[in-house]
Order: structure tokens, then sequence, then C-alpha cells
């Protein structure tokens, strides 16, 4: 079936959704800090631009399995409010998703970061 919405009415749906997650989602607040931290960190380093470039995929993957996760949580309470193995199954790895990706993410951080910062240190 073909939309007939407006791409104005797609990305104003988008952008309520990033501010109602960002109002209500603490990890999410916390992840997107970390991001920004991380990019300045990355400049400040002045890491190489294809670096910069992982980074942002990461910070991005991050991002959206968080926002993904909160989408999954809401349906999952809409469906089911009461207790129930399935929903538990839901969240658990709609969660599972969430840390995934942040493992992963720090350690291409820490991949990234090792040379420049130990250099800085004067330790290499
Ligand atoms: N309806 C339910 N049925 C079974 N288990 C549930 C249900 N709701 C929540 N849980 C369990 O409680 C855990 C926490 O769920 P909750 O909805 O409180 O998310 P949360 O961890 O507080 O997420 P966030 O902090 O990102 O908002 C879930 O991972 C799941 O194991």
């Amino acid at each position: 079936m073909r939309s007939k919405r407006k791409w104005s009415d797609v990305f104003g749906c988008a952008f309520e959704g990033i501010i109602h997650s960002l109002r209500t989602e603490r990890n999410l607040r916390i992840h997107v800090l970390a991001g920004i931290l991380v990019v300045l960190a990355a400049l400040f380093f002045q890491l190489p631009l294809r670096d910069i470039a992982l980074l942002l995929v990461m910070i991005a993957l991050v991002i959206c399995t968080e926002l993904l996760n909160t989408a999954i949580e809401k349906a999952v309470d809409l469906i089911s409010p009461d207790w129930h193995k399935l929903a538990k199954i839901a969240k658990d790895a709609a969660a599972a998703a969430v840390l995934v990706a942040a493992i992963i993410s720090v350690l291409v951080a820490v991949l990234l970061f090792y040379q420049p910062v130990m250099s800085w240190l004067g330790m290499i």
C-alpha cells in the first residue's frame, strides 16, 4: 500500500519520537551525551576521518538500538501490561541488543583511541 503521508509529517513524527524518548529515557540521554563526548575527544586527538566515521556509525548504532528498545518496551506495555513470559523475552532481548551495541562500541573506541591517547600521555 502506498503511503500518502507528506515528508514533513514523516519527519515530524520521527522528531516527536526523538524528543519524547530523550525526555523519558535516561539511558538514551546518557548515550547521546557519551556520543558527543566521544566525537569531541576524536576531534581533540585528531583521529583520521575514517576513524571518526567509524565512531559515528557506532554512536548511531547505540542510539538506534536504544530508540528501538524504547519502542519495544512501549509496545509490550500496551499489549501486555501484566507479567507474561513472552513480554519478558521481548523486553530482555531488546535490552540485550542495546547492551551488545554498547559493548562493541566501547571496544571500537578503545581500539581507535589507544594509540593517540598513549602517545599524548608520552607513554609510547
Ligand atoms: N509485562 C512484563 N512481563 C514480564 N516481564 C516484564 C514485563 N515488563 C517488564 N518485565 C521485566 O522487567 C525488565 C525491565 O522492564 P522495564 O519495562 O521496566 O524496562 P526498563 O529496564 O526499566 O527499561 P528502561 O530503563 O530502558 O526504561 C524487563 O527486561 C523484563 O525482564
